[in-house]
Protein backbone atom coordinates (compact mmCIF):
# COMPACT_ATOMS: atom_id res chain seq x y z
CA UNK A 1 0.00 0.00 0.00
CA UNK A 2 1.71 3.47 -1.04
CA UNK A 3 1.58 5.95 1.39
CA UNK A 4 -1.39 8.79 1.76
CA UNK A 5 -3.67 6.60 0.08
CA UNK A 6 -7.24 6.54 1.31
CA UNK A 7 -8.21 3.07 1.78
CA UNK A 8 -11.35 1.97 0.18
CA UNK A 9 -13.96 -0.09 2.18
CA UNK A 10 -14.87 -3.47 -0.25
CA UNK A 11 -18.43 -3.67 0.99
CA UNK A 12 -19.96 -1.86 4.44
CA UNK A 13 -18.51 -3.55 7.12
CA UNK A 14 -15.18 -3.29 5.60
CA UNK A 15 -12.74 -2.74 8.86
CA UNK A 16 -10.09 -0.02 7.88
CA UNK A 17 -7.46 -0.69 10.14
CA UNK A 18 -4.27 1.59 11.32
CA UNK A 19 -1.64 -0.03 13.23
CA UNK A 20 1.35 2.02 14.53
CA UNK A 21 4.25 0.32 15.53
CA UNK A 22 6.80 3.21 17.70
CA UNK A 23 10.06 2.26 18.60
CA UNK A 24 13.53 4.33 18.32
CA UNK A 25 14.92 1.00 18.15
CA UNK A 26 13.14 -1.24 15.70
CA UNK A 27 12.71 2.06 13.39
CA UNK A 28 16.22 2.30 13.36
CA UNK A 29 17.05 -1.41 12.51
CA UNK A 30 18.37 -2.22 15.11
CA UNK A 31 15.83 -5.34 15.73
CA UNK A 32 13.40 -6.32 13.24
CA UNK A 33 9.87 -5.30 14.59
CA UNK A 34 7.77 -7.33 15.55
CA UNK A 35 5.30 -5.41 16.40
CA UNK A 36 3.63 -4.78 13.29
CA UNK A 37 3.42 -8.61 12.29
CA UNK A 38 1.89 -9.43 15.68
CA UNK A 39 -1.21 -7.07 15.49
CA UNK A 40 -1.60 -8.12 11.83
CA UNK A 41 -1.14 -12.33 12.82
CA UNK A 42 -4.01 -11.23 15.95
CA UNK A 43 -6.38 -9.32 13.92
CA UNK A 44 -5.91 -11.60 11.53
CA UNK A 45 -7.26 -14.57 13.92
CA UNK A 46 -9.47 -12.89 15.96
CA UNK A 47 -11.55 -11.08 13.09
CA UNK A 48 -14.60 -13.08 11.32
CA UNK A 49 -13.91 -11.10 8.08
CA UNK A 50 -10.30 -9.56 7.04
CA UNK A 51 -9.77 -6.39 7.88
CA UNK A 52 -7.68 -3.74 5.37
CA UNK A 53 -4.56 -2.80 6.70
CA UNK A 54 -1.99 0.19 6.98
CA UNK A 55 0.94 -0.25 8.74
CA UNK A 56 3.25 2.37 10.12
CA UNK A 57 7.11 1.69 11.87
CA UNK A 58 8.53 5.07 13.37
CA UNK A 59 10.64 6.32 16.43
CA UNK A 60 9.48 7.55 19.62
CA UNK A 61 8.78 11.28 18.26
CA UNK A 62 5.85 13.09 19.89
CA UNK A 63 5.16 15.19 16.98
CA UNK A 64 5.39 11.92 14.09
CA UNK A 65 3.43 9.97 16.37
CA UNK A 66 0.58 12.44 16.49
CA UNK A 67 1.21 13.47 12.16
CA UNK A 68 0.74 9.34 11.92
CA UNK A 69 -2.40 8.73 13.67
CA UNK A 70 -3.62 12.04 12.05
CA UNK A 71 -3.09 11.08 8.54
CA UNK A 72 -4.19 7.51 8.83
CA UNK A 73 -6.96 8.79 10.61
CA UNK A 74 -8.00 11.64 8.40
CA UNK A 75 -6.35 10.85 4.81
CA UNK A 76 -6.28 7.12 4.96
CA UNK A 77 -10.14 7.00 6.34
CA UNK A 78 -9.22 4.15 9.22
CA UNK A 79 -12.20 2.89 11.36
CA UNK A 80 -9.25 1.59 14.22
CA UNK A 81 -5.99 2.76 15.04
CA UNK A 82 -3.64 0.35 17.49
CA UNK A 83 -0.47 1.52 18.49
CA UNK A 84 2.06 -0.82 19.95
CA UNK A 85 5.41 0.97 22.30
CA UNK A 86 6.70 4.06 24.36
CA UNK A 87 3.79 3.82 27.06
CA UNK A 88 6.04 3.86 29.68
CA UNK A 89 7.55 5.98 31.88
CA UNK A 90 11.19 6.94 29.95
CA UNK A 91 11.77 10.16 29.05
CA UNK A 92 11.51 8.64 25.33
CA UNK A 93 8.16 7.21 25.54
CA UNK A 94 5.83 10.09 24.46
CA UNK A 95 2.94 7.61 22.82
CA UNK A 96 0.25 8.76 25.40
CA UNK A 97 0.90 12.37 24.62
CA UNK A 98 0.90 12.15 21.22
CA UNK A 99 -2.25 10.20 21.05
CA UNK A 100 -3.88 12.35 23.20
CA UNK A 101 -2.99 15.64 21.38
CA UNK A 102 -5.15 14.30 18.62
CA UNK A 103 -7.98 13.04 20.50
CA UNK A 104 -11.29 14.84 20.62
CA UNK A 105 -12.49 12.79 23.56
CA UNK A 106 -11.13 10.25 26.13
CA UNK A 107 -12.11 6.84 26.69
CA UNK A 108 -10.46 5.75 29.74
CA UNK A 109 -11.96 2.84 30.23
CA UNK A 110 -9.77 1.08 27.83
CA UNK A 111 -6.27 1.71 29.89
CA UNK A 112 -8.18 1.05 33.12
CA UNK A 113 -8.64 -2.42 31.91
CA UNK A 114 -5.31 -3.29 30.22
CA UNK A 115 -3.58 -2.03 33.16
CA UNK A 116 -5.86 -4.61 35.14
CA UNK A 117 -5.33 -7.54 32.16
CA UNK A 118 -1.47 -7.20 32.19
CA UNK A 119 -1.39 -6.96 36.48
CA UNK A 120 -2.44 -10.84 36.18
CA UNK A 121 1.33 -10.77 33.30
CA UNK A 122 3.50 -8.67 35.37
CA UNK A 123 3.75 -6.89 37.88
CA UNK A 124 5.83 -3.63 35.80
CA UNK A 125 1.95 -3.16 33.64
CA UNK A 126 1.48 -0.20 36.52
CA UNK A 127 4.60 1.15 34.54
CA UNK A 128 2.29 1.33 31.17
CA UNK A 129 0.50 4.97 30.81
CA UNK A 130 -1.87 3.74 28.11
CA UNK A 131 -4.72 5.90 26.38
CA UNK A 132 -7.24 5.22 24.29
CA UNK A 133 -9.16 8.21 22.20
CA UNK A 134 -11.98 8.87 19.70
CA UNK A 135 -10.67 11.35 16.81
CA UNK A 136 -13.51 12.75 14.72
CA UNK A 137 -13.80 14.94 12.19
CA UNK A 138 -16.16 16.51 10.29
CA UNK A 139 -17.54 13.03 8.20
CA UNK A 140 -15.43 10.44 10.14
CA UNK A 141 -14.54 9.15 13.40
CA UNK A 142 -12.27 6.43 14.43
CA UNK A 143 -10.98 4.35 17.98
CA UNK A 144 -7.30 4.86 18.36
CA UNK A 145 -6.05 2.82 21.54
CA UNK A 146 -2.42 2.55 22.59
CA UNK A 147 -0.68 -1.19 23.56
CA UNK A 148 2.45 -1.74 25.66
CA UNK A 149 5.48 -2.55 23.63
CA UNK A 150 6.84 -6.17 24.18
CA UNK A 151 5.07 -7.90 21.25
CA UNK A 152 3.64 -10.63 23.82
CA UNK A 153 1.07 -7.83 25.10
CA UNK A 154 -0.39 -7.19 22.26
CA UNK A 155 -2.38 -10.75 22.29
CA UNK A 156 -2.48 -10.01 26.09
CA UNK A 157 -4.10 -7.32 26.43
CA UNK A 158 -6.41 -7.74 22.95
CA UNK A 159 -7.50 -11.01 23.80
CA UNK A 160 -7.47 -10.76 28.09
CA UNK A 161 -7.11 -13.91 30.61
CA UNK A 162 -8.36 -17.17 30.09
CA UNK A 163 -7.77 -20.50 31.72
CA UNK A 164 -6.68 -23.78 30.77
CA UNK A 165 -10.42 -24.58 29.37
CA UNK A 166 -11.13 -21.51 27.93
CA UNK A 167 -13.03 -19.37 30.29
CA UNK A 168 -12.11 -16.34 30.44
CA UNK A 169 -10.72 -14.88 33.50
CA UNK A 170 -10.74 -10.88 32.61
CA UNK A 171 -12.01 -10.04 29.44
CA UNK A 172 -9.94 -8.71 26.85
CA UNK A 173 -10.18 -4.96 25.75
CA UNK A 174 -11.15 -6.54 22.26
CA UNK A 175 -14.66 -7.26 23.44
CA UNK A 176 -15.66 -3.83 23.69
CA UNK A 177 -14.44 -2.46 20.33
CA UNK A 178 -16.68 -3.75 17.83
CA UNK A 179 -19.83 -1.73 20.07
CA UNK A 180 -17.48 1.34 20.33
CA UNK A 181 -16.95 1.37 16.38
CA UNK A 182 -20.57 0.78 16.17
CA UNK A 183 -21.68 3.46 18.22
CA UNK A 184 -19.11 5.67 16.14
CA UNK A 185 -20.96 4.75 13.06
CA UNK A 186 -18.26 2.79 11.83
CA UNK A 187 -18.72 -1.00 10.13
CA UNK A 188 -19.95 -3.29 12.49
CA UNK A 189 -17.58 -6.27 12.95
CA UNK A 190 -17.78 -9.20 14.12
CA UNK A 191 -15.47 -11.81 15.95
CA UNK A 192 -14.29 -15.15 16.50
CA UNK A 193 -15.48 -16.13 19.91
CA UNK A 194 -12.72 -18.72 20.53
CA UNK A 195 -10.24 -15.45 20.45
CA UNK A 196 -12.40 -13.03 21.72
CA UNK A 197 -16.17 -12.59 22.17
CA UNK A 198 -17.48 -9.08 21.17
CA UNK A 199 -20.12 -7.59 23.49
CA UNK A 200 -23.10 -6.08 22.16
CA UNK A 201 -26.23 -5.11 24.24
CA UNK A 202 -29.31 -7.43 22.80
CA UNK A 203 -30.84 -4.38 20.75
CA UNK A 204 -27.54 -3.84 19.00
CA UNK A 205 -26.81 -7.02 17.74
CA UNK A 206 -27.33 -7.58 14.08
CA UNK A 207 -30.12 -10.39 13.39
N1 LIG B 1 8.52 -3.06 17.83
C1 LIG B 1 9.17 -3.99 18.56
N2 LIG B 1 9.60 -5.12 17.97
C2 LIG B 1 10.23 -6.08 18.69
N3 LIG B 1 10.46 -5.99 20.00
C3 LIG B 1 10.06 -4.88 20.61
C4 LIG B 1 9.39 -3.82 19.94
N4 LIG B 1 9.12 -2.84 20.83
C5 LIG B 1 9.58 -3.28 21.99
N5 LIG B 1 10.14 -4.51 21.88
C6 LIG B 1 10.73 -5.29 22.96
O1 LIG B 1 10.09 -4.99 24.16
C7 LIG B 1 11.01 -4.44 25.11
C8 LIG B 1 10.33 -3.36 25.93
O2 LIG B 1 9.68 -2.44 25.09
P1 LIG B 1 9.94 -0.88 25.20
O3 LIG B 1 8.99 -0.15 24.28
O4 LIG B 1 10.00 -0.49 26.64
O5 LIG B 1 11.35 -0.82 24.53
P2 LIG B 1 12.29 0.37 24.42
O6 LIG B 1 13.50 -0.06 25.13
O7 LIG B 1 11.62 1.66 24.78
O8 LIG B 1 12.44 0.29 22.82
P3 LIG B 1 13.03 1.37 21.85
O9 LIG B 1 14.31 1.82 22.47
O10 LIG B 1 13.24 0.62 20.58
O11 LIG B 1 12.01 2.44 21.68
C9 LIG B 1 12.19 -3.96 24.24
O12 LIG B 1 13.39 -3.89 24.93
C10 LIG B 1 12.18 -4.98 23.14
O13 LIG B 1 12.84 -6.17 23.56
N1 LIG C 1 0.32 -7.25 28.95
C1 LIG C 1 1.52 -6.70 29.22
N2 LIG C 1 1.53 -5.42 29.57
C2 LIG C 1 2.70 -4.80 29.84
C3 LIG C 1 3.93 -5.51 29.75
C4 LIG C 1 3.87 -6.88 29.36
O1 LIG C 1 4.89 -7.58 29.23
N3 LIG C 1 2.65 -7.44 29.10
N4 LIG C 1 5.10 -4.86 30.04
C5 LIG C 1 5.01 -3.69 30.92
C6 LIG C 1 6.22 -2.89 30.97
S1 LIG C 1 7.61 -3.69 31.50
C7 LIG C 1 6.26 -1.56 30.64
S2 LIG C 1 7.66 -0.62 30.93
C8 LIG C 1 5.07 -0.88 30.13
C9 LIG C 1 5.34 0.13 29.02
O2 LIG C 1 5.86 -0.48 27.87
P1 LIG C 1 6.12 0.31 26.51
O3 LIG C 1 6.93 1.53 26.85
O4 LIG C 1 6.84 -0.67 25.68
O5 LIG C 1 4.80 0.70 25.91
O6 LIG C 1 4.12 -1.82 29.67
C10 LIG C 1 3.81 -2.79 30.64
N5 LIG C 1 2.68 -3.52 30.22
Amino acid sequence: MSANTRLVRRHPDDLLVGLVSISDRAAGGVYEDQGIPALQAWLGEALAQPPQFAARLIPDDAQGISATLVELVDQLGCDLVLTTGGTGPARRDVTPEATLAVGTREMPGFGEQMRQISLKFVPTAILSRQVAVIRETPGHAALIINLPGQPKAIKETLEGLKDADGKVLVAGIFAAVPYCIDLIGGPYIETRPALVAAFRPKSAVRS
